[in-house]
């Protein structure tokens, strides 16, 4: 039998960066691991999982973690000990995937993930996994504005999808108190409050975030 490892948190907390931690010290320890993200997942490689740090490892780029066997084939499937699995709110039938993995072809799964989205929502699966799992862990970064844990992404972006792949350029770890006073100029700026002086609500929120930055 295996088991299930979650690692979430908002991002830049350092969720990947655990990740490889963990799947270098099951290859110290001489086990066969494998790593594998969502291929929506495109920032900064297309088959590599990337901190924000720039550390980097090989990995399979899959829609459902139920395609590792295909990709692999079934001799080498059934060698790997340890499944790395990272962006996890992006992968299809999450829930289904690691049950399997690790209940029925005994696999140790590790999953690094968002905690939610941008609007503190749930993102895909996630969420669902934790009553399967042995173990969590939450992960904080700092925030962007002061010097508080960061418990949430603010989005500085001008989108309103719930999915955009992005890095500082679209996204800030935040505290509370700043995704509370931030995110309440998001949202009036995509309901177009004062959109006439400020047509480009990107810049609407970059300017309040400067305003933060400064003061
Ligand atoms: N606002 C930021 N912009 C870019 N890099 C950051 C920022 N905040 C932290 N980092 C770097 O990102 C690292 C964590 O990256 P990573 O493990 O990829 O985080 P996560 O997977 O949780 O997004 C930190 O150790 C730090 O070096
Ligand atoms: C909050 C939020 C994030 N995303 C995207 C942005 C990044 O591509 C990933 C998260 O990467 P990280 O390894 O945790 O830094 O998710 C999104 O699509 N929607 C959101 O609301």
């Amino acid at each position: 039998m295996g088991s299930i490892h979650i690692i979430m948190g908002p991002m830049f907390a350092g969720k990947t960066t655990a990740l490889i931690d963990r799947v270098e010290d099951a290859q110290r320890l001489g086990q066969a691991v494998v790593v594998v993200k969502s291929a929506v997942d495109t920032r900064y490689s297309v088959d590599q999982v990337v901190t924000h740090s720039g550390r980097r490892v090989p990995c399979f780029a899959l829609q459902r973690l139920g395609q590792l066997r295909g990709r692999l084939g079934e001799e080498a499937y059934r060698a790997v000990q340890v499944v790395a699995v990272d962006e996890a709110q992006f992968l299809e039938g999450l829930v289904d995937d690691v049950r399997a993995a690790a209940e029925e072809d005994g696999k140790t799964v590790i999953v690094a993930g968002l905690n939610g989205d941008f609007r503190r929502q749930r993102f895909g699966q996630i969420l669902d996994l934790v009553p399967l799992s042995d173990t969590v862990k939450k992960l904080r970064g700092r925030c962007k504005f002061c010097e508080q844990p960061s418990l949430f992404t603010l989005r500085i972006a001008a989108s309103t999808q719930q999915q955009l792949v992005g890095g500082a350029d679209a996204y800030a770890p935040v505290c509370r108190e700043h995704y509370h006073d931030l995110e309440a100029v998001r949202r009036a700026v995509a309901a177009g409050v004062g959109a006439a002086e400020h047509p480009e609500p990107e810049a609407k929120v970059a300017q309040a975030i400067a305003g933060v930055s400064q003061a």
